[in-house]
């Protein structure tokens, strides 16, 4: 039986990749690994590796149960498994959900999933050299180009010349794009798997809209993930160009600006009206910038996008969205940035998603229940006392910091836009820093 291993077992993987491998038919099965999730292996298993999929469109909820994840694993537990599993003949692809933070992680070895899957791809360039597919769904701007290089630096430094050569011949790192809403699960998501007549502790939410673009360069065999709707073409890179800056970058700003203004929900972010038009602002700002690819029209693509946004019962959470943005914003803000710059003109909606994020994590303050999640939360709220004038904060963080590279360092009209914009979040709050936005 043709296997896939997926390491990251978080929602999105549950509600998106497993999704399309049952809906796609033939007789593949995946291996799930989880980081160091041990009470959802073991509730699956409990559940008979079984579980729920509650796709959520307003009041209207549809159950599709999943079984297409019929092993799971920790590898925090049995990192020599996880290798197994990877070095196993049958296994043709390797499928990763593992956030951005995992691809800094590089460590060899059991210390990194990604040293795991160095180890297991080592392991089956010693044992005849079977192809294999390895294809990252995270939200990364060339994924598959990121994670081969992770792959070649692990081998380098390891002067694993055998692994190395067999990532060369034999291993492909097919670039993806993947969008479908997945939020984390709450006891709510829980009751409505009861309503709909399953005792599942952990259903999966998610929105109707569900989007896979692949570029076909696989090694070896794959489901037929396109039976099940997935895109196969050589534009992914557009694709996840559009997707990266008008989903995730306006999601960043829903989070950050519906966080100042006391939102927990994303969809209750849309609704206010102050928070919209920064939205509205940012797509406009995105829109000219976007490739064009067969078949994306941008006004419909943003006029569904909004109805996705507005999806109140999906109870996607602003503080989950807003979750390391040091590792996120990057690629939703600065190759706009440029664009705007090499024109001379700039993108002042661009400047505010940048400022409502440094006014969340550099002067956590202003955040009732305190900033999101972010690796970098202690070092910036440093710099937020250090620097108690707004123009100098943003001049230290963009101007000497490596948040945001070497491209905004030097675009001090960027810095002195955002340090504009800052200073009015905090002394009058979003709805005047979203109206400074037009002049
Ligand atoms: N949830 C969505 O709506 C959505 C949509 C598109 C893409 N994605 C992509 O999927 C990723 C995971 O989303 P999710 O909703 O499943 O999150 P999740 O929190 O449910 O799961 C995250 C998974 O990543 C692993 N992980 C976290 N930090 C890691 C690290 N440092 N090294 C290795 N593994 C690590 C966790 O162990 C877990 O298995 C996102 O970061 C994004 O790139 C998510
Ligand atoms: O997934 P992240 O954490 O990179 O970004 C947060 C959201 O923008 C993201 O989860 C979107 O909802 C998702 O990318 C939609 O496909």
């Amino acid at each position: 039986m043709p296997r896939i291993v997926h390491l990251g077992l978080g929602n999105f993987h549950r509600g998106h990749q497993a999704v399309y491998t049952q809906l796609a038919g033939g007789d593949w099965r995946i291996t799930g690994i989880a980081r160091s999730n041990r009470a959802l292996v073991e509730t699956l298993r409990r559940q008979e590796m079984r579980y729920t999929v509650l796709t959520i469109n307003g009041d209207h909820v549809d159950a599709q149960r999943v079984d297409v994840v019929d092993r799971a694993m920790v590898a925090a537990d049995d990192p020599a498994g996880v290798v197994d599993a990877i070095a196993s003949p049958e296994v043709a692809v390797v499928t990763l959900t593992i956030t951005e933070a995992g691809y800094q992680d590089d460590r060899p070895g059991d210390r990194s999933l990604l040293g795991l899957l160095a180890a297991g791809l080592s392991r089956r360039a010693g044992a005849g050299g079977l192809p294999i597919s390895v294809v990252s769904c995270d939200n990364l701007t060339d994924n598959g180009q990121v994670l081969s290089g992770v792959m070649r630096r692990i081998a380098a430094r390891t002067e694993d010349s055998a692994l190395a050569g067999y990532l060369d011949a034999r291993v492909a790192f097919p670039a993806t794009m993947v969008d479908r809403i997945v939020p984390a699960t709450t006891d709510r998501h829980r009751e409505l798997a009861r309503r709909a007549g399953y005792a599942d502790q952990v259903p999966v939410p998610a929105e109707p809209f569900r989007q896979w673009v692949l570029d076909d360069s696989f090694a070896a065999d794959r489901p037929s993930w396109h039976e099940a709707g997935a895109l196969v073409t050589p534009a992914v890179h557009d694709w996840e160009t559009i997707k990266v800056r008008l989903v995730n970058g306006s999601n960043s700003m829903l989070a950050y600006l519906g966080l100042l203004r006391g939102h927990a929900l994303i969809a209750a972010a849309f609704a206010d009206p102050v928070v919209r038009a920064a939205v509205d602002a940012l797509g406009d700002e995105y829109q000219p910038t976007l490739p064009a690819p067969d078949g994306f029209d941008a006004p419909a693509y943003r006029a569904a996008l909004a109805g996705r946004f507005g999806n109140a019962a999906l109870g996607h959470r602003t503080e989950q969205v807003g979750a390391d943005g040091s590792l996120k914003l990057r690629q939703r803000v600065v190759d706009t940035a440029s664009w705007y710059a090499r024109r001379s003109a700039l993108p002042s909606a661009l400047c505010l998603l940048t400022a409502a994020y440094l006014r969340c994590l550099c002067q956590p303050e202003a955040l009732a229940g305190g900033p999101p999640g972010d690796p970098r939360a202690a070092a910036l709220a440093e710099r937020g006392r250090r620097h108690p004038d707004e123009h100098e904060l943003v001049r230290a963080v963009l101007g000497e910091d490596e948040l945001f590279g070497a491209v905004l360092a030097a675009d001090t009209a960027f810095q002195e836009r955002t340090g504009d914009l800052l200073r009015v979040l905090a002394r009058s709050g979003p709805a005047a820093a979203v109206r400074a936005l037009t002049p």
